[in-house]
C-alpha cells in the first residue's frame, strides 16, 4: 500500500480551489455575510481541518466547497479541470457531488431500514455503478465492519455506524471527501478510532478529505489547519498539536 501523507507531496495537483468566494444569506438590512472573500487551495492527497468559533462560516464553507450550496460570489473548482460549481445548474451540481464528493456527517445519516451493506453501497446504486460483492467486502473489512454487513444501523454503536457512513463516502472513490463534525456525537475512544480511519484513508489511498471541527483533537489528526473567523480565512497552519490548536483557537480575534 502507498503511503503518502499529502503536504510531503510536492508537485500534487488541488483538489478544491475557491477563487474569492463570498456567501450572503438574506438581502437587505437582514443580511448576513457568512464568506467573506475567501480564497483557498486544498492539496490533493491531503488531510485539511477547518476550525473557527461559532457562526465564523465554517458550514457555509464546506457546502460551497462541495457543491452542496452555491456562492454569492466567487468561483468554485473540484478537481484540477473541472468546471466552476457556482456555474452548474441544480441537475448538473447533483451529478457532480454524486461522482466526485464523499460526505460524513456528525449524526451518520444511514438510512435506518437498509442493512450495512445496503446503506454502504447506496451511493453506487445512485449513480447507477456497480461493484463486486467482494469488494465491497473488503472495504468493510477495511473499516472494521467485516462482521457486521447485514446489521441495520440501530444493531450497531455510534462508532460502528460512523464506520459505515465513511465506507459510504469512500465507495464511489470521490475526489474529496467532506466530513462535518463526524466525531461530533462520539464518546473520547470512538473518536479517536474514526479519525484514525479517516488518517489512513489519506494516507494509504490519498484521500482528500476535508474536516470541519469544533475539536482540537480531532484537527490535530490533520495535514494542515484553516482557522476561520467572520467568514474570513485568519490563517492557515502545518500539522499542530491539538494544545497548540486550542492556543490559536483562543486567540484568534487578536491574530486576524
Ligand atoms: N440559511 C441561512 N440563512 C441565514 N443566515 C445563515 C444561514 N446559514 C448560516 N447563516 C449565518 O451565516 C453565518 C455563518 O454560519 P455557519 O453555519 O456557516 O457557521 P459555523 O462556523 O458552521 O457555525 P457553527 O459552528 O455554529 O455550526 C452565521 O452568522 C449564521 O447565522
Amino acid at each position: 500500500m502507498k503511503r503518502n501523507r499529502g503536504l510531503d507531496v510536492a508537485s500534487v495537483a488541488d483538489a478544491i480551489r475557491l477563487d474569492a468566494v463570498s456567501k450572503v444569506y438574506g438581502t437587505g438590512v437582514g443580511a448576513v455575510s457568512a464568506l467573506d472573500d475567501v480564497s483557498v487551495t486544498i492539496p490533493g492527497g491531503s488531510f485539511t481541518a477547518v476550525m473557527g468559533p461559532s457562526g465564523s462560516g465554517k458550514s457555509t464553507f464546506l457546502h460551497c466547497a462541495a457543491g452542496l450550496d452555491r456562492p454569492t460570489t466567487g468561483s468554485v473548482h473540484l478537481g484540477a479541470a473541472a468546471p466552476d460549481l457556482a456555474a452548474l445548474s441544480e441537475t448538473e451540481l447533483t451529478l457532480v457531488r454524486r461522482r466526485h464528493v464523499g460526505f460524513v456527517f456528525q449524526d451518520f445519516n444511514l438510512v435506518p431500514s437498509l442493512t450495512v451493506r445496503q446503506n454502504v453501497t447506496l451511493p453506487l446504486r445512485l449513480a447507477h455503478r456497480r461493484m463486486r460483492r467482494a469488494d465491497v467486502t473488503e472495504l468493510l473489512a477495511r473499516v472494521g465492519l467485516g462482521g457486521r454487513a447485514d446489521h441495520l444501523p440501530s444493531q450497531l454503536s455510534g462508532g460502528q455506524q460512523q464506520r459505515a457512513a465513511i465506507a459510504r463516502s469512500l465507495i464511489t472513490h470521490p475526489d474529496v471527501v467532506f466530513a462535518d463534525e463526524p466525531t461530533g456525537a462520539l464518546d473520547t475512544a470512538s473518536a479517536r478510532e474514526i479519525l484514525a480511519l479517516l488518517r489512513a484513508a489519506v494516507d494509504d489511498y490519498r484521500q482528500t478529505t476535508v474536516m470541519v471541527t469544533h475539536d482540537p483533537v480531532a484537527a490535530s489528526w490533520a495535514d494542515r489547519v484553516v482557522f476561520l473567523a467572520d467568514g474570513r480565512i485568519v490563517d492557515i497552519v502545518a500539522a499542530q498539536p491539538a494544545d497548540r490548536i486550542a492556543d490559536r483557537m483562543t486567540r484568534l480575534g487578536s491574530w486576524a
